[in-house]
């Protein structure tokens, strides 16, 4: 036994050096990690205190978990730092953000699928009731969930004419949530939120500048940034408080929609995106995207 077991050892141990040496020298021949690079770039203005809040994951912005969740976390920071307002733009020159990542809801484990809509859900209020000013600066095209972004911000200027923005989900054979809907209805009024969204409407920015889900056109994105800016200075002289109690009390039927409806509407989001249909239909989109 006591042989065996010294035998054993040996080959453990042998084992054990043969590992460390062959990691050594694979150590050696492996090119150094890649940098790991922030999905969200969050930049404060030193003498405004305005934040620059810049969405980064090339090449669409498309929404996936790991982006919400550094999103949820930047609005959180500034949230937690007193920020004096924030701009939300993208690291992209023709895409502010091409909406949730289809990739997270096609063929995707239910415990994924879950994870993923409720970092969607909870950095959304977070953002749609945050306590300062709040604009975005749409550098390009904003279908969907981008859309739904922009809509949650309480100014949006856009670069136009050439970029689209919009709820375009019943083109997908999906179906933009209650919560996408009241965003989008305060913002551009019932009958136009019925026509557009039954439609799965794009607005180029000037039409979208036409019926109000945008504030302003602007030809590019340095323009849109001093627009913001100047939007966010005006509250410079409005006590903060008042500010941000006014906009909770605005903003009510969206906020208590979601903190009363959060599990309900995981479910249905659940019950819907999981259906054969549904899922043959994101299959199909998927393709004609990477068709194009
Ligand atoms: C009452 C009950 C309620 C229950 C609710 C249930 C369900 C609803 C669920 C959710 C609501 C959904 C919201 C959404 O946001 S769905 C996403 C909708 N988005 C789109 O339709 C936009 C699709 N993209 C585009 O139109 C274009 O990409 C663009 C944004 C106009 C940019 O065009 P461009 O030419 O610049 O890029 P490409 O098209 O070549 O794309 C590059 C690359 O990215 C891939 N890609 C694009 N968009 C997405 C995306 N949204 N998700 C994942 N991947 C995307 C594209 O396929 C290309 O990939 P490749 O591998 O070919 O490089």
């Amino acid at each position: 036994m006591a042989v065996v077991y010294r035998s054993w050892k040996a080959l453990t141990q042998n084992a054990i050096l043969t590992r460390s040496v062959s990691n050594s020298l694979r150590l050696y021949s492996q090119k150094p990690p890649a940098p790991v690079v922030p999905l969200v770039n969050v930049e404060v203005d030193d003498k405004s205190g305005v934040a620059v809040v810049t969405l980064n994951r090339p090449p669409v912005n498309s929404l996936n978990t790991p982006l919400l969740t550094e999103l949820g976390a930047a609005i959180k920071n500034l949230e937690d730092n007193k920020s004096r307002g924030m701009i939300l733009t993208s690291s992209s020159d023709t895409v502010f953000s091409a909406g949730l990542d289809i990739l997270e809801m096609y063929n995707t484990p239910k415990d994924q699928l879950s994870a993923f809509w409720t970092t969607l859900q909870s950095t959304w209020l977070s953002l749609y009731r945050s306590s300062f000013p709040t604009v975005a600066a749409i550098n390009g095209h904003s279908p969907a969930g981008g859309c739904l972004l922009a809509l949650s911000c309480e100014y949006r200027v856009m670069v136009g004419p050439k970029f689209s923005i919009g709820l375009n989900e019943t083109q997908l054979g999906i179906v933009a949530p209650p919560w996408f809907v009241i965003c989008m209805r305060d913002v551009i009024g019932h009958r136009q939120t019925e026509l557009a969204l039954t439609t799965g409407r794009l607005f180029s920015a000037p039409e979208a500048l036409k019926i109000g889900l945008i504030d302003s056109m602007v030809s590019n994105k340095a323009e849109a940034m001093a627009e913001a800016q100047k939007f966010i200075t005006q509250f410079a002289k409005i006590p903060p408080l008042a500010r941000k109690l006014t906009k909770e009390s605005v903003r009510g039927e969206g906020i208590r929609y979601m903190e009363d409806n959060m599990i309900d509407d995981l479910q249905i989001f659940m019950d819907l995106v999981t259906q054969p249909k549904i899922q043959k239909g994101l299959e199909m989109y998927l393709a004609t995207l990477k068709k194009k």
